[in-house]
């Protein structure tokens, strides 16, 4: 597995070792000590994964920008099928680059993996017909904590790739920008 910085601190890409051969390919998606060298490395606590999440959405899909007040989750995203957006934005209180925001393809082509570390909120916009969406959490969901953030908050002026209008949850549609 092969780790990298991003520009925003704390946010990391896992690029997986994929084996091809002639029945398809193999390749490992997560392992303990890889992860936890790799937060070691970029100065972040250790963090044991809670749940494991997965879901499907169709093209123009946003879901976000989604965090939890008490108990931060930190979540190690990938994509089983199609391709996505994905993005966290800084909102730790007191964080030097509080409010900027990183953005990445993910898909099952590159087989990316993008680390939101706890602290970030997160939310991602579906390119492709159909994306399934796998993530770990490093909290259980605890829906009374859950905060969004609109996604197109004026402050945070995120550069989605936009092919049409999002399509949204209803209580993603209620959201404010950030404060
Ligand atoms: C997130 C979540 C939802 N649910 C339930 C609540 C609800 O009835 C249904 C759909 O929930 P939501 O509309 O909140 O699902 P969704 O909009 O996909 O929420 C997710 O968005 C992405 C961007 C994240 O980062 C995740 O942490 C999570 O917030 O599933 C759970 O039971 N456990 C969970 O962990």
């Amino acid at each position: 597995m092969k780790v990298k910085e991003t520009s925003l601190p704390g946010v990391l890409l896992f690029e997986p070792q994929v084996f091809g051969d002639s029945r398809g390919f193999f390749m490992e998606t997560f392992r303990q000590a890889d992860f936890d060298k790799a937060l070691l490395e970029y100065g972040q606590n250790p963090v044991t994964f809670v749940q494991d999440n997965h879901s499907r959405s169709c093209q123009h899909v946003l879901r976000g920008m989604h965090y939890q007040e008490m108990y931060p989750q930190g979540k190690l995203i990938r994509v089983l099928r199609g391709q996505i957006f994905d993005v966290a934005i800084d909102i730790r209180d007191g964080s030097e680059t509080y409010g900027r925001w990183f953005g990445q393809h993910l898909s099952e082509e590159n087989k990316l993996q993008m680390w939101v570390p706890p602290g970030f909120a997160h939310g991602f916009y579906v390119l492709s017909d159909i994306a399934e969406v796998a993530y770990r959490c490093t909290e259980y969901y605890m829906p009374e904590s859950e905060r969004i953030v609109a996604w197109n908050c004026p402050k945070l002026a995120i550069n989605w790739p936009l092919g049409g209008e999002p399509l949204l949850s209803e209580k993603d549609m209620l959201a404010q920008g950030l404060a």
